[in-house]
């Protein structure tokens, strides 16, 4: 590389400095020179030889007598060499005849002819830019033809004298290979001298020039040499325009051949390698991201039975952990039943569960070495036969237009994010819904269920805080009617139920949609909050007797160390457990299943 930029800044100063005096002092003896030199290409090889640097030289002259036309470029001749021996490829037998033909006077000069007409295929040569594509082979005669290409541009070197207008390096460059006979005695001396400040490239760098030029030029060479100038002024512009292209290397080759190209040419040799690493580069940044997204993509939510078993998780390590308290190394008597069972009525399933699995344990393991893994599977069992008949699913008898559905419970067991749950479950099942803001004690529970309307798309009906919660039910169940919607949901107050005043309240609501349909409400839900407890055994009670609950939802069964209640609930009162709450989202509502609560529950696969 140091060696080419060397021989640029050489040809550069040569030329310059040649063009000036090789117009009005060198232009005698370097015409007939370089004239003889480039007519009899091969008598000049075989003399270049021998003064400057014997083959090489051989070739410089040859190259000389195109290059010369080209010497204008005296750009760098490593960047030449590269892309020109690429173009030349064809020509470089040339170079070799050449060498032969010293040797073999008598012949040499017919094969001579025959290749100066081939100095006269420059026409061809202009090809180059086309050759140019084979760039990868580095092969020096293959300079030779770009230079050419290249001369066209250096042309305008001699004519600058002259023709300012020479400036226009396009037209010059396609004539410039029949001129470049007469370009070339001018330029021929400066490159002879040249060669040999040059040293070692400097054969080499005759051709490439121009390009050399373009790429030495753009930095200070045009301030530096005015007759330059001229050639730098037309390469100028492909210069200027492969200049930002970046890489000398290409530019030269492309941007000499093709001086229109040579913009488009650098881009896209610099856009090349760049697209290379940039494709590179964006692919491993869309992999990384991808990577990301997969990292995040795990969002996948659990399956529901992996959600019931981690929401009832509390409740079954503190049953699994008294259990395995009592069955360690413990032959199964009457004490460990009594353990197992005050353990089972302390979780909350009740004493009638308790005692279903005590006994199914005894009839079985009694007087044996019984693990509490066999404990808990035997539970498993139990549970399941307990909940299995309330287990069922809720079932709209649409034949009512709506069908009612009335939602009670004490103070903050979920009613109205339940109601929100299941008109999703029904608008999503095409059926369409209303809603009734019953809860006319709370603004803040109005509000609430107004967003669900939104969400679920249900219109909601609602009154002014404080109205009578069973006049707004009556306009509701009307207005339902007249829009036809096959579904009405009423929220009400939340009420302990000791509260006499507003169990009556209830009450009267339910007697009002009787009024309109004698079946009405056709469903009444209760939401159960898992994490009351034995309490909930009591609400049920009551609000079954004020309301005629039938059916029940059993809510915040996530994170509950009470999920035993549910068993104690069904065996009692042996309503329908239509669905268990899971959580506040919208899908946290799922129907019941018998087998996988009380697996989850017993802490069993
Ligand atoms: N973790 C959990 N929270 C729930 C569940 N169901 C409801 N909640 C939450 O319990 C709180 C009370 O829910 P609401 O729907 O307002 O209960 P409500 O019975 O309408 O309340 P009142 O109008 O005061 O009677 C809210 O913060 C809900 O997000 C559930 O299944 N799991």
């Amino acid at each position: 590389m140091a060696f080419g930029f060397i021989k640029k800044v050489f040809s550069f100063g040569k030329k310059e400095t040649v063009e000036q005096p090789a117009e009005d002092e060198v232009l005698p003896p370097l015409n007939f020179d370089a004239l003889e030199a480039l007519k009899p290409t091969e008598e000049v090889a075989a003399e270049t030889p021998s003064p400057l640097r014997g083959g090489s030289i051989d070739e410089v002259d040859r190259g000389g007598v195109v290059a010369e036309l080209e010497v204008t470029p005296s750009g760098p001749a490593d960047h030449l060499l590269l892309k020109g021996g690429e173009d030349a490829a064809p020509e470089e037998p040339k170079p070799e005849p050449a060498p032969e033909t010293p040797p073999t006077p008598p012949v040499v000069p017919e094969p001579k002819p025959a290749e100066q007409p081939v100095p006269v295929e420059p026409a061809p040569q202009p090809a180059p830019p086309e050759e140019p594509k084979p760039a990868p082979e580095p092969e020096v005669p293959a300079v030779e033809p770009e230079k050419p290409a290249e001369q066209p541009a250096p042309a305008p070197s001699p004519v600058e004298p002259e023709p300012a207008p020479a400036e226009v390096p396009l037209p010059p460059a396609e004539p410039s290979t029949p001129e470049l006979p007469e370009e070339v005695p001018a330029q021929p001396t400066p490159s002879t001298p040249e060669l040999p400040s040059a040293g070692e490239t400097a054969a080499p760098a005759i051709s490439l020039p121009l390009e050399g030029r373009v790429a030495a030029e753009r930095p200070g060479g045009v301030a530096e040499s005015s007759d330059a100038t001229p050639s730098i002024v037309e390469m100028t512009p492909s210069a200027a325009e492969t200049t930002p292209s970046g890489p000398s290397d290409h530019l030269p080759l492309k941007g000499g051949e093709e001086v229109a190209p040579a913009p488009v040419e650098p881009s896209a040799a610099v856009a090349e390698p760049k697209t290379s690493a940039g494709k590179v580069t964006v692919q491993k940044k869309v992999e990384q991201k991808a990577e990301v997204v997969e990292v995040a993509a795990p969002a996948p939510r659990q399956s529901w039975f992996q959600r019931l078993r981690q929401g009832l998780s509390r409740s079954s390590k503190e049953l699994s952990g008294n259990i395995a308290g009592i069955f360690t190394k413990r032959k199964l008597d009457e004490d460990t039943l009594q353990d197992l069972e005050d353990v089972l009525i302390r979780a909350d399933l009740g004493v009638e569960t308790a005692l279903r699995v005590t006994d199914a344990l005894a009839s079985s393991r009694y007087g044996k070495d019984v693990s509490d893994h066999e404990v808990r599977s035997i539970m498993a069992v139990e549970v399941e036969k307990v909940l299995k008949p309330v287990a069922l699913p809720l079932e709209l008898d649409l034949t009512h237009k709506p069908h009612v559905i009335l939602v009670v419970g004490v103070n903050g067991t979920g009613k109205t994010t339940t109601i929100g749950k299941l008109a999703a479950k029904l608008t999503e099942g095409g059926l369409s819904v209303m809603l009734a803001a019953g809860d006319t004690f709370r603004a803040a529970a109005i509000e609430q269920l107004k967003i669900w309307g939104e969400r679920t798309k249900s219109p909601v009906i609602a009154t002014k805080l404080g109205a009578d919660a069973a006049g707004l039910a009556y306009d509701a169940f009307e207005q339902a009617r007249e829009a036809g919607s096959d579904v009405l949901i009423i929220d009400t107050a939340g009420r302990l139920q000791n509260k006499a005043e507003l169990m009556a309240e209830l009450e009267k609501i339910v007697r009002v949609l009787g009024k309109l349909d004698p079946e009405a409400p056709h469903t009444v839900l209760q939401t159960v909050d898992a994490t009351t407890g034995q309490n909930a055994l009591s609400q049920v009670e009551i609000f079954r007797n004020i309301a005629g609950v039938n059916g029940l939802v059993m809510t915040k069964l996530d994170g509950t160390a009470r999920g035993g209640i549910l068993v104690a609930i069904a065996a009692k009162h042996k309503l329908p457990v239509y669905f268990i709450g899971v959580g506040e989202q919208v899908d946290d509502l799922e129907p019941f299943s018998a087998s996988d609560f009380a697996k989850a529950i017993a802490g069993v696969a």
